[in-house]
């Protein structure tokens, strides 16, 4: 019995939470539909890309996650997407809060034209999950060294954060956005603007990043996808074609329209 119950222990920590769920997802821009029908559950403590061709909807529906697109006047979306378990589209929820929870970094290192400790610091004041200078400062260094960055930065902390090199300012937008300690974080193509070394640094972060979030990032590298992610979703002309294990994917793609892409046919 007591054997039985251990195996069950064993089994649940193994069994990975379901973080994000999307059930038939559709997005307009106008009376362009630029994604259809998409259902995927994304794991939690999990790094998950989206690949596929230019333009098949990736950051569209990466935005999808965080009601980026709420922004975008002509999007209008259709569907359910929970962040366990609960709709984020429900009227209820506000979208600031949502997106202090589902964090994003986007593809060119955009810090704030502030110091670099004001630059981590921003999102745990507006939260109001700081009290004071010690438990903000506790958090901005936290934040720092779960970014990988604090030691090349510790003490020049008042500098600006926009003279930062490519690479560190795109670790610091990381810093940023775990400060708020959100459960998942959304990265379109955040080594696009990065230089090899900066990328490796990025890559090893995003690896780390998993023991605590649920990732999800869009890459036009096939060989990043590899390398980072233990899931992979492959999107074609706004349909998600393809989902599973990256291995998988990669080796025994069982869509054509995945093999084609990961061959290198399409894209
Ligand atoms: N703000 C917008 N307004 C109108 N159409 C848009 C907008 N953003 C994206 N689109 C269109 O939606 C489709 C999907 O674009 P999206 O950027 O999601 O694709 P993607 O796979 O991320 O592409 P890429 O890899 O080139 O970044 C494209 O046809 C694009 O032109």
């Amino acid at each position: 019995m007591e054997d039985l119950h251990l195996a069950r222990r064993a089994l649940d920590t193994d069994a990975q939470e379901i973080k994000v769920q999307a059930r038939n997802v559709q997005v307009w821009y106008g009376t362009k539909q630029a994604i259809r029908d998409v259902d995927i559950d994304i794991l939690d403590r999990t790094v998950t890309s989206f690949i596929g061709p230019s333009g098949c909807g990736k950051s569209t529906f990466l935005r999808c996650i965080n009601r980026m697109n709420d922004t975008v006047a002509s999007a209008r979306i259709e569907g359910r997407i929970t962040l366990d378990g609960e709709d984020i589209y429900d009227r209820r929820v506000d979208p600031v809060q949502l997106r202090a929870r589902i964090g994003m970094v986007f593809q060119k290192p955009n810090p704030f034209p502030k110091s670099i400790y004001d630059n981590v610091a921003y999102g745990p004041r507006i939260h109001g999950l700081v009290r004071n200078r010690a438990e903000t400062d506790a958090i901005v260094e936290q934040a720092l060294r779960g970014a990988a960055l604090w030691d090349e930065v510790k003490d020049r902390l008042g500098e600006s954060g926009t003279g930062l090199s490519g690479g560190q300012q795109q670790r610091l937008c990381i810093a940023r956005a775990v400060a708020t300690q959100p459960e998942v974080l959304l990265m379109d193509e955040p080594c696009s603007a990065l230089d090899p070394i900066a990328t490796g640094q990025v890559e090893e972060l995003i690896d780390r990043l998993r023991e605590t979030f649920s990732v999800v990032i869009v890459t036009h590298s096939m060989q990043q996808a590899a390398r980072v992610s233990q899931k992979t979703a492959f999107f074609h002309l706004g349909n998600l074609v393809e989902y599973g294990d990256t291995d998988e994917i990669f080796t025994k793609p069982r869509d054509p329209r995945t093999e084609s892409y990961i061959s290198g046919k399409i894209g």
